[in-house]
């Protein structure tokens, strides 16, 4: 997985048909997706249940790009392994998932995957200050975790535009999840993020057997999110 700044869609499949999530992955893919971004959840750090590391391991296959794992369970340690044998590119875990941000960083780039952090917008950007050598991405939260189909919250504009200029020249990718749709994404990517997760955005008014809207809804936010720098 390398890195550029390019602005990368990054379809939930929160917002896919949860009985036939290999072929979501190949229909988004085909129609432009950059990522497939895959929201765990636990009932617990997030009022919320989805699936697991077989699930990721089952949709693996399926996806030909990077996986962006998204992980909002707590506690976080146990299961990085797991998720990291299930074929994970990236996996990010919440700094308000525990005490020990760092050891779980730690454990993520030893698993071999990429390391990412996200911060619920409650939680400034002085959380990162010091785990920037131990991260590769950094998720901004735009919603509250645990459902899609949320308001995108103005105030993680500002958050965004202070992760990039603590980030500098650093190869971290800044991704925002949460409300991205073509009215938010330009704000965003103007602030400095270049991975745009969308659920809803992404999947309103298609289905595996009429993808053609993925496609359309994909280049809508891409377009409003590069439009920022013609
Ligand atoms: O992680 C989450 C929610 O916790 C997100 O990935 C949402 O699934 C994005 O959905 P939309 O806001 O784009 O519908």
């Amino acid at each position: 997985m390398s890195f550029d700044r390019k602005i990368k869609i990054a379809p939930s499949i929160l917002a896919a048909d949860f009985a036939n999530f290999g072929a979501e992955c190949e229909a988004i893919e085909a129609q432009g997706a950059d990522w497939v971004h895959v929201d765990v959840m636990d009932g617990h750090f997030v009022p919320n249940i989805t699936f697991g590391p077989a699930t990721c391991a089952a949709i693996r296959p399926h996806i030909k790009g990077v996986m962006d794992v998204h992980l909002m369970i707590a506690p976080v340690d146990p299961y990085i392994e797991g998720f990291a044998k299930a074929g994970a590119d990236v996996i990010t875990a919440h700094a308000e998932a525990g005490p020990h941000t760092h050891r779980t960083l730690q454990a993520i780039r030893n698993a071999g995957v990429k390391a990412g952090l996200a911060l619920n917008p409650g939680t400034p950007v002085s959380e990162v200050e010091y785990h920037l050598d131990m991260v590769d991405l950094i998720c901004v939260m735009t919603v509250n975790p645990g459902f899609g189909g949320q308001k995108f919250i103005h105030s993680q504009i500002e958050k965004v535009k202070q992760l990039r200029a603590l980030i500098g020249d650093r190869p971290i990718h800044i991704e925002i999840d949460g409300g991205v749709d073509p009215v938010t994404a330009p704000l965003v990517a103007k602030a400095g993020a270049d991975v745009l997760v969308a659920g809803s955005a992404v999947f309103k008014g298609g289905s595996v057997s009429n993808p053609a809207p993925y496609g359309e809804n994909i280049r809508n936010i891409r377009a409003a999110a590069e439009g920022v720098w013609a």
